[in-house]
């Protein structure tokens, strides 16, 4: 039997020193993107022109975060639109999200990622509804968000266009799994809640989007994503309200008498928002709101 080969002699010391030079060399990139000194695209490009280099070993979140205005959740969000794992190195990305990411950042360089997202909430019967509608028909380069419900539908609703109508398990299971950007049980009766991934994609392609949910939804929004817009509809007068409530004829009295109570709470949360909205007319709402989004 012939002899086996020794095992090859590492140097500890000398991958010790090497391993803390990579780490300066990297820390250093990232100074550079900082201070404005090099774009964080110029970086990408040097990592995947020069597979040893420095830049190839910086992260791409460590790369996003270095970005003077990205914190870490707006890193994660992009980075999960993006399609691209948490742990991955700049260096070590396949061809798709080589791509994706160049796009990506290109369009910030060139100021084309002045995406926003605008929360539209109010009281009961404002009109939020009949004003996100409106926008849907007429401002077709608005991105609406498609909340989740556990609600059936209404006859002319359809799903995966006004809702995503689904049962609670699948709820419970969107919950879950961190799919939601929100949720609240309204009125004391269905869960609502808007799916995440759709918003991430919409924001990341810099397009304006707009949900309309309630102000417990709004409240998580402004928490989550504390650059969102948030606007209030409100009704011309207490009087109107009551009478669209009443008018639109789709609850009972003793609901009806309910949602109002909550509505002079609501109400009392308008100073929370960014924006007031007065909806005496539809389409001039519809073109306030609009407005705010860019
Ligand atoms: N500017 C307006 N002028 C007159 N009526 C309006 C106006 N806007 C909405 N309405 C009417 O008011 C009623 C309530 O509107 P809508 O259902 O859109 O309210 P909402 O805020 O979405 O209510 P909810 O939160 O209870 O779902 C409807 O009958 C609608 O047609
Ligand atoms: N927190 C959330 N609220 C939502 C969402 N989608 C809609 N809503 C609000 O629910 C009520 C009732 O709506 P309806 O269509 O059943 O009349 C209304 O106030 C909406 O603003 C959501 O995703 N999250």
């Amino acid at each position: 039997m012939s002899p086996r080969p020794a095992p090859p002699q590492v140097d500890r010391a000398a991958a010790s020193r090497a391993a803390v030079a990579a780490r300066r060399a990297r820390a250093a990139v990232k100074q550079s993107i900082a201070t404005r000194n090099r774009s964080a695209r110029e970086v990408a490009e040097t990592a995947w022109a020069e597979p040893d280099s420095p830049e190839a070993g910086l992260r791409v979140r460590e790369l996003l975060g270095s970005i003077p205005g990205l914190g870490p959740t707006r890193v994660a969000r992009i980075m999960g639109a993006l399609g691209i794992a948490d742990s991955k190195r700049t260096g070590g990305l396949g061809v798709r999200q080589r791509t994706a990411l160049r796009d990506w950042l290109t369009a910030r360089e060139g100021g084309e990622t002045t995406s926003t997202l605008v929360v539209l909430a109010g009281p009961t019967a404002v009109g939020k509804g009949t004003v996100s509608a409106y926008i849907r028909e007429h401002y077709p380069e608005i991105h609406l968000s498609v909340s989740a419900t556990t609600r059936a539908p209404r006859p002319g609703e359809i799903d995966g266009v006004h809702y995503f109508f689904v049962s609670d398990d699948e709820f419970d299971r969107m919950i879950a799994e961190g799919e939601l950007l929100e949720w609240a049980t309204v009125h004391n009766s269905y869960r609502y809640g808007t799916p995440r991934p759709p918003i991430d994609a919409a924001l990341t392609a810099g397009k304006r989007v707009l949900l309309e949910i309630d102000l417990q939804g709004a409240r998580q929004v402004r928490e989550a994503m504390p650059e969102a817009k948030l606007v209030f509809l409100l009704p011309p007068t207490w009087e109107e309200l009551v009478r669209r409530l009443i008018g639109r004829g789709t609850e009972s009295p003793e609901e009806q008498a309910r949602r109002l109570e909550t509505a002079k709470v609501e109400l009392a949360a308008q100073d929370e928002f960014d924006h007031r909205v007065v909806n005496t007319d539809v389409a001039v709402a519809a073109r306030e709101v609009v407005e705010l989004t860019s």
